[in-house]
């Protein structure tokens, strides 16, 4: 399958403007001599059941159960989808934090050329890692407490034998500069710093070493709506001033809507829909999807989605239902839905596609796609929750505003 930054200028930030990467055949002059950063072929993470008194594998959780997705050079890409989806362990399973069960992982090293990741032994995997950063969700939990800032942002350029002395020092305070914080932040301790400055060490600690791409999970959704946006304006400024690529892994289609070049909507650990961001909001293909858009928050209640919201929950990986694993969550379904598995196919130009994108394809599970009209939805600008951003600015610790 073919698939596939401003800082803190106050407490609001101005609504990020998703800025278009790539060329309108969907791929940048360097990426067709070259081919996508990262090509991901139908990978699979399934976790074993253990039980009884000799704890046998009695099952198998599929998490992942055969992903397939690319990321062009220079471009965002968002893998959305309910918690339990399978997202996270998609992006540990890419960056090796998880051993995959089968499938390809293609990342193409600046020196190396392609690498395939799943089958690369821990000498390669230490050359690719400074390429192919991680940034978590809680900044708090993935920064030790008992180091100052400086140390945590120069650990990786330590551990590699990058730089020392002076020149470490100097490298950490531009760093910190980079992300929106001071170089006198280095001797201070993560705890003095509120969530949203956090985060940016935790970006300071992931650029140390140069990647040329982010895998970001999760990495607004412990944070206010007004500190989100700050740190969303910094990815994006950080991702134009340095070239960087990102997987952009969230819930929170709001969010996504204003990063993303493209997004890969996962259910139960597998990808029902895959379109050019403007595409999927405006008409989605999948009911999950147009599901999931009925689920954003708009302040202004002309825009309230007109569809019901998604009810029930996230079957289980361990026991997915037949046919379609949405189809008994989906108002649409249809006996063909509970008897056979719909497979991921290409929707030809012109039955989901803008002109502007008609080249790239959209990718969609479900045997109905051409014939559902379903409803798209108009994502609120950061701006229209000001009112509610303002009420949430987050104070630092030693009572500043960021
Ligand atoms: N180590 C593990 N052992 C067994 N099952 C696991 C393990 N890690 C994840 N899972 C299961 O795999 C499925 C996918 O989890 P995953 O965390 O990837 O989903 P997610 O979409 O990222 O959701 P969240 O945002 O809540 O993390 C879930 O059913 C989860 O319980």
């Amino acid at each position: 399958m073919t698939d596939t930054q401003h800082t803190d200028a106050g407490h609001t930030a101005a609504p990020p403007s998703r800025r278009r990467r790539t060329e309108p055949d969907g791929a940048r002059p360097r990426e067709a001599a070259e081919g996508p950063l990262l090509e991901v072929r139908d990978l699979k993470k399934h976790f074993a059941i253990k039980g009884g008194a000799l704890r046998r594998v009695i099952g198998q959780v599929k998490a992942v159960d055969g992903v397939s997705l690319s990321v062009n050079r220079g471009e965002t890409v968002a893998i959305v989808g309910e918690s339990g989806c399978g997202k996270s362990t998609t992006g540990r399973t890419i960056i090796r934090l998880e051993e995959p069960t089968g499938g390809e992982i293609i990342f193409r090293h600046p020196e190396l050329g392609p690498v395939h990741l799943e089958g690369a032994d821990s000498k390669t995997m230490d050359k690719v890692r400074p390429r192919l950063q991680f940034i978590f969700q809680d900044p708090m939990a993935s920064l030790d407490s008992r180091m100052t800032v400086g140390r945590v942002i120069a650990e990786p350029l330590v551990i590699n034998k990058v730089l020392k002395g002076q020149a470490l020092r100097d490298r950490v305070a531009e760093l910190l500069t980079i992300v929106g914080l001071r170089p006198e932040h280095a001797s201070r301790y993560p705890h003095a710093f509120s969530g949203g400055q956090r985060q940016r060490i935790g970006i300071a600690r992931a650029l140390a070493l140069e990647p040329d791409m982010i895998i970001c999970d999760e990495p607004v959704s412990a944070l206010d709506v007004s500190v989100q946006a700050q740190v969303i304006n910094l990815l994006e400024d950080l991702q134009e001033r340095l070239g960087l690529t990102y997987l952009f892994i969230s819930h929170d289609l709001s969010v996504v809507e204003h990063i993303s070049d493209r997004v890969v909507v996962m259910y139960v650990g597998r990808v029902v829909e895959t379109a050019d961001t403007k595409d999927l909001y405006t008409r989605p293909l999948h009911p999950y999807t147009e599901a999931l858009l009925a689920a954003v928050p708009q302040p202004d209640p002309r825009n309230r989605h007109t569809s019901e919201p998604l009810r029930g929950e996230v079957p289980s990986p361990a026991n997915p239902p037949s046919g379609c694993y949405f189809h008994n969550r989906c108002k649409y379904a249809q006996q063909k839905c509970s008897d056979e598995t719909p497979e991921l196919r290409e929707i030809p130009h012109g039955q989901g596609g803008s002109d502007e994108s008609a080249a790239r394809p959209r990718l969609v599970a479900c045997h109905f796609a051409e014939t559902l009209e379903l409803t798209g939805a108009v994502v609120p600008s950061p701006e229209a929750f000001r009112a509610v951003e303002v009420d949430a600015a987050e104070p630092t610790t030693n009572g500043e505003h960021r």
